[in-house]
């Protein structure tokens, strides 16, 4: 099932990137449609990574090119799509260890809104902050934790704080690389249903490793295979594929 460009909120066209000759991905067109969620799989090495860093802009492309929004963003800097409303988790949100998980919360709130110290100045400002920030933690599942240093969380609550800090921008797409990586049985639940809740009025954009997360999440996925798309569709239509499986089983051998 292919999707048409003019559903799309994120495409690209021709994607290619080559390190040192060779091509990490080749000729990839994707289109993800506003509202889903849309995964990135595919066997080791396939270049799933490279793709997600190549839409957020964090790689540049050999060739090819990617709009948002119908807008030529292949030349523009994370920061640039990041305030377009193309925001990356996990892997670069910024949790400071040593503040609260309320305090964590406010500052990326405070970066939204670009309040800087001024901000400070204005006490129904600062309620509104508070309140806003105590609706992103009850919305992860952290009411219990909101004083506790990030530090101190355990690893899947630490998941759950990034995303809040990730919320507080109010991103249209969120894109995530491996949430569920190190997780276990229950946070990848409880993760499961915060980015399920997430993506009612957002798209989102993952790659991820567990078949399971994807088969029970995702809208839409793209399977790559040595840097170029392989199969796409439902989860269903992907994984009764024979070239799927061919493409899996062959690097289970390895
Ligand atoms: N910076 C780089 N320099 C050289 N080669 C790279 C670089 N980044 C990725 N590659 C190569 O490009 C290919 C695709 O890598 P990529 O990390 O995108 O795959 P992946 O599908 O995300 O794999 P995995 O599931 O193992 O994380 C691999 O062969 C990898 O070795």
């Amino acid at each position: 099932m292919s999707v048409s460009p003019q559903e799309a909120i994120l495409s690209a066209r021709g994607l290619t990137k080559e390190f040192f000759g060779f091509k990490a991905v080749n000729g990839v067109d994707l289109d993800v449609r506003e509202n889903t969620i849309h995964a990135l799989i595919g066997p080791n090495g396939a270049g799933k990574t490279t793709v997600f860093n190549l839409l957020t802009k964090f790689l540049s492309p050999t060739e090819g090119k990617i709009t948002f929004r119908g807008k030529d963003i292949t030349g523009f800097k994370p920061a640039d799509v990041a305030r377009l409303g193309l925001v990356r988790s996990f892997q670069i949100s910024a949790v400071f260890p040593h503040l609260t998980v309320l305090d964590n919360v406010r500052v990326a709130l405070q970066r939204k809104a670009h309040l800087g110290t001024q901000f400070w100045r204005s006490n129904s400002a600062l309620d509104r902050l508070n309140d806003r920030a105590h609706e992103l933690i009850a919305a992860v599942g952290l009411d219990e934790y909101a004083a506790l240093d990030a530090a101190e969380l355990p690893y899947g609550r630490k998941r759950a704080l990034e995303l809040a800090t990730t919320l507080a921008l109010d991103p249209p797409v969120l894109l995530f690389d491996e949430p569920m990586a190190g997780m276990g049985a229950e946070d990848i639940g409880r993760i499961s249903d915060l980015i399920r809740r997430i993506a009612k009025d957002r798209t989102v954009v993952m790659v991820e490793h567990n078949l399971n997360v994807v088969a029970d999440l995702c809208d839409h996925v793209t399977v790559l295979a040595r840097g170029e798309i392989l199969a796409e569709g439902d989860y269903d239509t992907v994984s009764s594929d024979p070239r799927v499986r061919e493409a899996y089983m062959g690097t289970e051998d390895e």
